[in-house]
């Protein structure tokens, strides 16, 4: 089968037939070393490159792996002589390919050359561009932790005499891409009726979140990984406490496939609280998969998804998020139910009496030393030490129950991982351009196509950020992109919202009723059966943490046991009388996960429960939920096992 026919088969191959969508071709790329020759391959695992001799022989074979990929653009260069120097690949087996060839042209000499004739056509260069986004896994040195690093693999088309015939040979490489990472992804952003349309994210931005920089953090990047992902969003940016309470419980949210917080705990405290009041709770809490970008000053979520799946979390956490909350995976996440004297509300990270939760609120006074208040007033508090006295009950995790649940996520995640490191992308040195520079992003803003501009003319800081990235976008200076998805997101953090205003307004006189899961548990009043196998704790205690997630915030490994989705509250009691070396290494050692018992002592229990109940003696304290304060009282919570869905990294 010759070339063209091997071409024309590959683009009559608009159907569902896997193979169908491999795709290969050759491609040369001119340096001033000289002249290379690669087989480039699109398939399920990803893009293969394999570098031949002049002989044919294979020197190098390097993979990005399909699960680094987050999307594709195709291109047009502007026709000016520096982005013509810029080209990667040449096609070969026409006669311009042959012309470039036979001038041996590197970069440079091919954007002098660049003439009509030797393209053939009336516009200049005639080729289309392929660019292909990744986020490849990578170790600086032997010692160092994996990071992700944004590579751009460029791929340049012109076998054909004219752009249109180019363009649609890559737009076959970019339609193939797009069906080989569709085939990855879950239903989450796959339209059911239009599998080409990817379904819509709600962004949701607290901006006064952590130190108050959510909104430059989402423009600089998150928004750039989502256009690229070509994952359309409406973002809102909230206006004050429990916005996203109302804005949840009121609102329409069919149009949407995935919430994305972007703020810390607590703003993802109140979307899920908001969406559990919500008569059709269960519906959305199915169809919508929720996700965090870590903006706040605990983050206690978002580095347990990506401490669970072996996502690296230091070297870029936000980046990590980002990429989580497109890769269109998700895992069920257990909530708790909590019980007050007057209302219901529901926990996804914790729920605490004494020492911790005081060094949590108390030390909002020195906020201005940032992380460090913690361990200042951890100290301070060491220092003069409180003890409270109350009743804890709990019913002890149904062993069985839980193992299997929680086997069945071990080996979950047993599976993800295995899948990841045969997954994990090699970097591709050569081929891949690395199109980051400053100074390339500063050299590419006057390339800034207009079609764009009502794009990013939005917010002065998308703008920028949109500037910073087109680098990649538009590294050929291209005033004629064939994808620009982003068009479709939509900022309304200044749009009017007088409908939404309406709606809460008459929300909140309605007394935001609670729907969500019912208890199985007693009234909080009533008394517990001893007979159902509830066990008391009574007497002076430090403190009482109950978590269902690893970890409490970002080097706070408070359950190293807990899963996602286990079905276990991990109930830790410190009793008075502990000795202060001993709470000192306890609280010290939290930031490793080392800090529990082996085996419940005296002083320290560790015991996994599926409900527990909370009745202080006294009548003052701090008692906190994810975090953030609640009245004071007695309370109790139980499991509901996996009942939201939370995105994962791929
Ligand atoms: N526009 C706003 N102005 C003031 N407060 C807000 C606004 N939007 C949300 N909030 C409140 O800010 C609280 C804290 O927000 P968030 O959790 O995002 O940040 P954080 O407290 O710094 O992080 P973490 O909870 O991880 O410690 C939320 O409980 C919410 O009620």
């Amino acid at each position: 089968m010759n070339k063209s026919q091997e071409r024309s088969n590959h683009s009559s191959s608009a159907n569902s037939t896997p193979t169908m969508h491999n795709v290969s071709d050759t491609f040369y790329t001119s340096q001033r070393k000289g002249s290379h020759v690669f087989r480039v391959r699109l398939d399920a695992t990803g893009f293969t490159l394999q570098r031949e001799s002049p002989s044919g022989v294979t020197i190098k074979e390097q993979t990005v792996k399909l699960c680094d990929i987050v999307g594709a653009r195709c291109m047009r260069l502007k026709k000016t002589s520096r982005s013509l120097a810029r080209c990667a690949c040449v096609n070969p087996g026409t006669p311009a390919a042959g012309a470039a060839g036979r001038k041996g042209a590197t970069p440079s000499k091919c954007s002098t050359a660049s003439k009509e004739e030797d393209y053939g056509c009336d516009g200049g260069d005639a080729s289309a561009y392929l660019y292909l986004f990744a986020y490849v896994l990578k170790k600086k040195s032997l010692r160092s932790s994996l990071h992700r690093e944004r590579t751009v693999l460029t791929l340049r088309f012109r076998s054909f005499d004219t752009f249109e015939d180019n363009m649609r040979e890559a737009d076959r490489w970019y339609r193939a891409l797009r069906w080989q990472l569709h085939n990855t992804l879950e239903e989450i952003f796959v339209d059911r009726l239009d599998e080409s349309r990817r379904r819509r994210a709600l962004v949701l931005l607290n901006p006064k979140s952590g130190s108050g920089n959510a909104r430059e953090v989402f423009n600089m990047h998150v928004a750039p990984v989502l256009n690229e992902a070509e994952v359309p969003y409406d973002l809102y940016v909230t206006k004050h406490s429990n916005y996203a309470i109302e804005f949840m419980s009121t609102r329409r949210l069919e149009d949407w496939c995935s919430i994305i917080a972007v703020g810390g705990d607590g703003l993802f405290h109140e979307i899920v609280n908001g969406l559990l009041r919500r008569e059709d709770w269960a519906k959305v809490l199915d169809s919508i998969a929720l996700g965090i970008i870590p903006c706040g000053s605990g983050n206690g979520l978002a580095r347990s998804i990506s401490h669970g799946y072996n996502e690296p979390y230091f070297s870029n956490p936000v980046l990590g998020a980002a990429l989580t909350v497109i890769s269109g995976r998700s895992s069920p996440m257990d909530m708790v139910r909590v019980q007050l004297k007057e209302r219901v509300m529901y926990s996804f990270l914790s729920i605490g009496w004494g020492l911790i939760s005081d060094v949590d609120i108390e030390s909002e006074c020195i906020r201005m030393f940032g992380y460090q208040r913690f361990t200042i007033w951890t100290l301070y508090r060491l220092a003069n030490l409180r003890t409270y006295n109350g009743k804890i009950s709990y019913l002890l995790a149904d062993k069985e129950a839980s193992s299997s649940t929680s086997q069945a996520a071990t080996e979950q995640s047993q599976q993800l991982e295995e899948l990841r490191k045969l997954q994990s992308s090699r970097s591709c040195n050569m081929h891949i351009d690395k199109l980051a520079s400053d100074s390339y992003a500063r050299r590419s803003i006057e390339y800034l196509p207009q079609e764009f501009e009502d794009v990013i003319s939005l917010e002065t800081s998308i703008n920028q950020s949109f500037r910073s990235r087109c680098d990649s976008w538009l590294s050929g200076g291209s005033r004629r992109s064939c994808y620009y998805s982003i068009s479709e997101s939509v900022y309304h953090s200044l749009a009017d919202e007088s409908e939404f205003a309406q709606q809460s307004a008459t929300a909140t006189a309605a007394g935001l009723e609670h729907f969500g899961p019912s208890s199985s548990l007693p009234a909080l009043d009533e008394p517990l059966p001893q007979s159902a196998g509830w066990q008391v704790e009574e007497g002076e205690f430090v403190m009482m943490h109950a978590v269902y997630q690893s970890h409490l915030g970002i080097d706070c490994h408070f359950a190293p046991k807990s899963l996602l989705h286990d079905g276990i509250i991990y109930l830790v009691l410190i009793r008075g009388g502990i000795s202060r070396p001993h709470l000192l290494s306890f609280l010290y050692n939290m930031s490793t996960g080392n800090h529990l018992p082996e085996k419940n002592n005296e002083y320290v229990k560790v015991l996994p429960v599926r409900a527990f109940r909370l009745e202080p003696h006294d009548n003052h304290g701090i008692i906190t939920v994810d975090g953030e304060r609640i009245e004071f009282g007695p309370l109790q919570a139980e499991i509901m096992p996996g009942i939201a869905r939370v995105m994962i990294p791929k």
